[in-house]
This record gives structure tokens, sequence and C-alpha cells, in this order.
């Protein structure tokens, strides 16, 4: 199993709206999609696209979303994961645990934000870096 191509960088944000105003602002980054809530995630999502990539901006949507306490230890946010695209991702994630990787929640690859599977690698086997793998889009 070799990852593909890096397809967002996730940043935990406390507003995302405010987040997207910077990005166009300061850095002329001024296409984003509308704000969508993922209740069954835990998050409320928009993306900033980018020439090579995207960013993804995350809020907490209550306090058992997975980025709740990321934001208590980082309150004016920061980056959170990095997503990289694979071929197949049942044969990413068996490539995972055969490696001795821990993958997180139930080990079942979930339906993410772009309508395509996804899981996550626990950010103790990447250096403190929490890594999403993502089924690469048709
Ligand atoms: C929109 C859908 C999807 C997409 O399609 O793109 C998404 O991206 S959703 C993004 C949000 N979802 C997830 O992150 C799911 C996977 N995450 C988790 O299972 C958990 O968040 C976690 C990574 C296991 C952390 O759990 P949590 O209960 O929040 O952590 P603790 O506070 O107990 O911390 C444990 C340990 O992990 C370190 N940590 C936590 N978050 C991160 C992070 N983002 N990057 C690096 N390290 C992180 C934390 O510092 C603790 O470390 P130690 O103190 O050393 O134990
Ligand atoms: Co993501």
């Amino acid at each position: 199993m070799k990852i593909g191509r890096l397809n967002h960088v996730g940043v935990a944000v406390p507003d995302i709206e405010a987040a997207k105003a910077t990005y166009a602002g300061l850095y002329g980054a001024d296409e984003a999609t509308q704000t969508k809530d993922f209740p069954h995630l835990g998050v409320r999502v928009a993306f900033v696209h980018l020439a090579n990539s995207e960013i993804e901006l995350l809020e907490p949507l209550g306090d058992d979303s997975p980025v709740h306490k990321f934001l208590e230890r980082n309150p004016r946010g920061g980056q959170h994961h990095l997503c990289f695209e694979v071929p197949d991702i049942v044969a990413a994630r068996d490539a995972m645990v055969a490696k001795g990787a821990t993958v997180l929640g139930t080990g079942e690859p979930y339906i993410g934000a772009h309508g395509v599977p996804v899981i996550f690698i626990h950010p103790k086997n990447s250096h403190g870096q929490l890594i999403e793998l993502m089924q690469e889009p048709a």
C-alpha cells in the first residue's frame, strides 16, 4: 500500500465562517464550499479550494465531537489531520492492521464528507500526526 495525493488538510476552528473569511481576505483563497453539518460525524465542515489540494475546516457539533477536546486544548484552532487518497480503502485498512497500526473507531471504513469511505490512523503511529485515508473519488 502506498498513499497517493494529499486530498486535504483538516484544520479545526471555533468558527468556520470567520476562518473562511480569513483564508479569503488574508490569502485570497476565496473559493469555498457552503458549510455543511455532518451530525453523525460530530462536525460542521467547509472546504477551501486550493490549486493543488483543499483545506477542510472543521467545527465541533456537540461535546462528543472528535474535534471538541482538540479545540479545548487549542482554543484558537489548529491543524488537525492530513488526508491522503488510496485506491482501495479496504486493502489500505488491512495493510494498516497487518503493519500493527491502530485504525480508529470500529476499524470499518465509513462515508466521509466527500461521499467516499475513510478511515483514521491513530497519531501515535505517525509521529503525533492524525492521518485520514480516503478512497480515491471515482
Ligand atoms: C468530515 C468527515 C471526515 C472527512 O471526510 O474528511 C473528517 O475529517 S472528520 C474529522 C474528525 N474526525 C476524527 O478525527 C475521527 C478520528 N479521531 C478520533 O478518533 C479522535 O479524535 C482521536 C484522534 C482518537 C483523539 O481522541 P480524543 O478523545 O479527542 O483524544 P484525547 O483528547 O483523549 O487525546 C488522546 C491523545 O491523542 C492526541 N490527539 C488528539 N487529537 C489529535 C490530533 N488531531 N492530532 C494529533 N494528536 C491528537 C492527544 O494529544 C492525546 O495525546 P497524549 O496526551 O499523548 O495521549
Ligand atoms: Co478530513
